[in-house]
């Protein structure tokens, strides 16, 4: 369990984490998101007691970091995977991980195990490729078999095959109980992976929910629609008579928005009119996030990305 109260951070003039009050639970993946800047890597930094909190708390276990008995035993950490001494094997790195914090050094083969890290442990640290360095951090931040793992962009360098690992992974290690914080820009992988979602901007808390609960509640009320292109104006117009709003799509459908899929569904039945395609819409994290997050970005361009926020939101099958 990680628990933030009223966090705080100043550097100067600029405050980088605002009054921030959350709960990150053991036995779910907790996605953590916000645009550069908003202050993802100084709560992660705060909850790892790597720099203090100009004002409120952090626990991790229940005890702020700098009191834990046995730290890597309780929190593992990758921040910064290229944050090892390049001169070190792999195998090397971990042993004195190990060593330094008590925990016997079977566990580095096992840890070694479970990244995938065997074959170049005796490689050194500055010829690994990012995606290697990326398990090397992960293998770090598990030597201590600990029960809260915090990690920012562990994606970042993998391939195909490594983020379909990783996704595993965390979502094993979840289950066994753990509490797993995960920072990442990689919108379509993190709604793969997470359960839960915490997102920030500038500092601040816009949201903290579970991800189906995110995604539902965030998308439109809205399903598309495919009729026999002869039976598509009188079907539009019993929809409209619904007093549905009916519009047509890029793909040939309508949109519409109001009844729900069922109704929809049941009124063609009624009236005779063949379905060919019936799709209830939500929209994608993506979408959702950009729209929530437009105000709070703090370094944009000028023809800003989010300009399209305020368009409607797009259509997936649910
Ligand atoms: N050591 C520091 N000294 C001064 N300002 C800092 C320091 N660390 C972070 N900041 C500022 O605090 C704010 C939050 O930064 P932080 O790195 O936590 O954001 P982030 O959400 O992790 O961003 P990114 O997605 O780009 O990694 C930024 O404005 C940053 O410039």
């Amino acid at each position: 369990m990680i628990e933030a109260r009223e966090l705080t951070k100043r550097y100067g003039g600029r405050t980088a984490v605002d009054g921030l009050t959350f709960t990150v639970r053991p036995g779910a993946v907790t996605g953590f998101l916000g645009p550069n800047g908003a202050g993802k890597s100084t709560t992660m930094r705060l909850a790892l007691g790597l720099v203090r909190p100009t004002a409120g708390s952090v626990t991790v276990a229940g005890r702020r970091y700098s009191e834990l008995a046995a730290p890597l035993r309780e929190a593992g950490a990758l921040l910064d995977a290229r944050a090892v001494h390049g001169g070190h094997t792999v195998r090397r790195h971990l042993l004195g991980l190990a060593r330094s914090h008590g925990i016997p050094a079977r566990r580095v083969d096992e840890v070694l195990g479970a990244v995938g890290l065997e074959s170049v442990a005796d490689r050194r640290a500055r010829g690994l490729s990012l995606g290697m360095a990326q398990r090397l951090g992960i293998a770090a931040a598990l030597i201590g078999d600990p029960g809260v793992l915090i990690l920012d962009e562990p994606v970042n360098g993998l391939d195909t095959e490594g983020i379909r690992w990783i996704r595993a992974l965390l979502k094993s290690l979840a289950a066994e109980g753990r509490t797993v914080f995960l920072a990442s820009h990689l919108m379509s992988e993190l709604e793969l992976t997470a359960d839960r979602i915490i997102v920030i901007g500038r500092g601040r808390l816009l949201a903290d929910t579970d991800m189906r609960t995110f995604i539902e509640s965030n998308s439109p009320h809205a399903t598309l629609l495919r009729t026999p292109a002869e039976e598509s104006g009188r079907m539009r117009a019993l929809l409209e008579a619904r007093g549905a709003a009916v519009r047509p799509d890029a793909h040939g459908r309508w949109r519409v928005t109001g009844p729900t899929t069922t109704d929809i569904g049941e009124l063609a039945r009624e009236h005779r009119i063949a379905v060919h395609e019936l799709t209830p819409c939500r929209s994608s994290l993506e979408e959702i996030y950009t729209a929530l997050t437009g105000a709070a970005v703090e370094y944009r361009s000028t023809r800003s990305a989010d300009a399209n926020a305020e368009e409607e939101l797009s259509c997936m099958p649910s």
